[in-house]
């Protein structure tokens, strides 16, 4: 991927698209395409296709999905489903026809069984039942891992799939309905300190273990993929810490960050989801590649930018 390479980043206003859009922009790439959604909409397989043919792109970055936490997922299973086997079918059928150099698709660590042996291997995919409150949005994911490794066979292409553990960082969603534990918990604890209420509800157990990447990690594992031969059984990449923690730890940092001084309570209506998910990431550091930001400078980062959004209430 030399520095005149056409790239299209799918996606570019989201959490990830926008860490890959600064990443390439770092590294003075020149020729980056984005289109909004309003100028077009990846669902349109028409519009898709004559954008492909008419901006005739080299790599592609697909990191345009519908996403969203584990009350999302459970809400909105058709959306999810539909939503994404359309956006990831359209981009890289395109792109295939296109005759692009080599895309990128974006995963999740979701796609591996409910109960897989931990750490989990990419190996793992497809050996056991998925969780059910994203069932919809792995099976979709899995279908477009799928879908690049046909492809490859077939037509011999360069797509490969990264499977990210649970992301966060700057320009991720803090709506308590659809988001992420990680921002819907940094926002929780901001607004209780703010009104000064007794508690924070967080939800299940607090007992599910879960591993979070900081974005401009995974931004810059895609960038030093697609600047590499990854092919063969290396088209599945895990991309992740390689450590977790509990929800109820997850909670006590965010806590001690924010500096709320109330109480945590669990309200265990609400899903668990899957107990545990942390990836093995020894493919990737096979590869040279290791994450950098730990988990508290991720948070304070991610917490200080909340806040100056204005989204917050005030300035820190
Ligand atoms: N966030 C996480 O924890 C994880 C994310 N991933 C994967 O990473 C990828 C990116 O996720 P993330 O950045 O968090 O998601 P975001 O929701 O932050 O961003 C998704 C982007 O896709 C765009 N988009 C959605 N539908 C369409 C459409 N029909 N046409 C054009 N654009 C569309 C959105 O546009 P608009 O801004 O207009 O809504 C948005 O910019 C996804 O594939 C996701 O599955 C994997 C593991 C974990
Ligand atoms: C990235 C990943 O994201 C999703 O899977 P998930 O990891 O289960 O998602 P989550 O971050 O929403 O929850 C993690 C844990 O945290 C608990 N939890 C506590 N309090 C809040 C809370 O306030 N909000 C949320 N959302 N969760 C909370 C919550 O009950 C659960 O036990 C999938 O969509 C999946 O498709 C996917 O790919």
């Amino acid at each position: 991927m030399d520095k005149t390479a056409k790239i299209f980043v799918a996606g570019h206003r989201g959490l990830v698209g926008s860490s890959i859009l600064r990443k390439l922009h770092n590294l003075k790439y020149e020729r980056i395409i984005t289109r909004s959604r309003s100028e077009l909409d990846l669902g349109n397989q028409q519009a898709v296709l004559e954008f492909f043919m008419d901006e005739r792109p080299d790599y592609v970055f697909l990191a345009a999905a519908k996403v969203g936490g584990i009350h999302a997922n459970h809400t909105y299973p058709a959306q999810f489903i539909y939503e994404n086997l359309t956006i990831q079918a359209n981009v890289i059928h395109s792109a295939y026809l296109s005759k692009v150099t080599k895309l990128l698709f974006l995963g999740s660590s979701c796609i591996y069984p409910k109960y897989a042996p931990q750490p989990m291997k990419e190996e793992c995919l497809l050996t056991g039942e998925l969780e059910p409150t994203n069932e919809s949005y792995a099976i979709a994911k899995i279908s477009g891992i799928k879908m690049c490794e046909a492809y490859n066979r077939q037509y011999q292409t360069q797509f490969i799939s990264v499977m990210p553990t649970n992301l966060y960082g700057i320009h991720d969603n803090f709506d308590l309905e659809t988001s992420h534990v990680l921002p819907a918990l940094l926002r929780k604890f901001h607004e209780a300190k703010l009104n000064n209420q007794p508690f924070v509800s967080v939800w299940g157990s607090g007992k599910p273990k879960r591993e979070f990447l900081y974005v401009d990690d995974l931004a810059d594992a895609c960038v030093f993929l697609m600047q590499r031969d990854v092919s063969g059984e290396q088209s599945i990449l895990n991309i992740g810490v390689g450590q977790d923690l509990s929800i109820l730890e997850l909670a006590l940092l965010i806590k001690k960050i924010v500096g709320y001084e109330g109480e945590v309570r669990f309200d265990p209506e609400k899903p668990d989801g899957t107990p545990r998910k942390l990836l093995d990431v020894s493919r990737m550091e096979k590869l040279g590649w290791k994450a950098k930001v730990t988990l508290e400078e991720g948070l304070k980062q991610t917490y200080e930018w909340y806040v100056n959004q204005g989204i917050a209430g005030y300035e820190l």
